[in-house]
């Protein structure tokens, strides 16, 4: 097919209530593909016997170049292993420098952020608000709400990739947990330099 033959418009839908698609499926993570992320060990093998689903995501297959623009919504259910929120996995991309938005539909929650170089930053998600996250910023979303699932928009550049074995192996420097019934940021006890 040439640069310049036609090629159609993609329409879909995203339900603005479980931020899922009636016509695509979604991939799905369940808390035994990243117990080993979590603070508190016991409470994730122990939610991992039920294999409890954390979140689901689209990914739409659109090609993987630089001129395409990767997106899907991304719904992170509520729910904690022990203290610490759901949360997805994260990563940096693999074109470390490439960047992504985030739109948030519904619920509450934070993305947390950092770059090979240490800093952190976090933001609030709340329906009607976008995150940008920078190029060369790992990110992670975490659903902070007690009862409702966290739904964001997301797009990024269609080359940027997925690189997620550093975060495998360090983790965050930071992890989201809730103290007197409120969620605070603290330092992760099992970050590893
Ligand atoms: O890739 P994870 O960290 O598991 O998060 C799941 C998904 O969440 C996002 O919304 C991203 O934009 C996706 O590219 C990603 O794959
Ligand atoms: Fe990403």
């Amino acid at each position: 097919m040439s640069a310049t033959a036609p090629r159609p418009a993609v329409v879909t839908d995203f339900s603005l209530v479980t931020g899922l698609s009636q016509t695509k499926k979604p991939l799905q993570r369940r808390i035994s593909a990243m117990a080993g992320m979590y603070a508190d060990q016991e409470a994730a093998r122990r939610l991992a016997e039920e294999d409890v689903l954390v979140y689901e995501f689209f990914d739409m297959g659109v090609p993987q170049s630089s001129g395409e623009v990767a997106y899907g919504t991304s719904i992170t259910y509520p729910g904690k292993v022990g203290d610490e929120y759901f949360m997805t996995k994260g990563h940096f991309h693999s074109v470390l420098d490439t960047a992504e938005i985030y739109y948030c539909l519904r619920g509450r929650g934070l993305m947390m952020m950092e770059n090979p170089e240490g800093d952190v930053q976090w933001e609030e998600f709340t329906p009607g608000q976008g995150v940008y996250v920078p190029g060369r910023y790992a990110h992670r979303s975490i659903n902070t709400s007690p009862d409702e699932p966290l739904i964001t928009f997301f797009a990024f550049p269609g080359h940027a990739g997925h690189d997620y074995g550093t975060i495998e192996s360090k983790g965050f420097r930071k992890i989201v947990v809730e103290r007197d019934g409120a969620p605070a940021v603290v330092d992760n006890p099992k970050w590893a330099q």
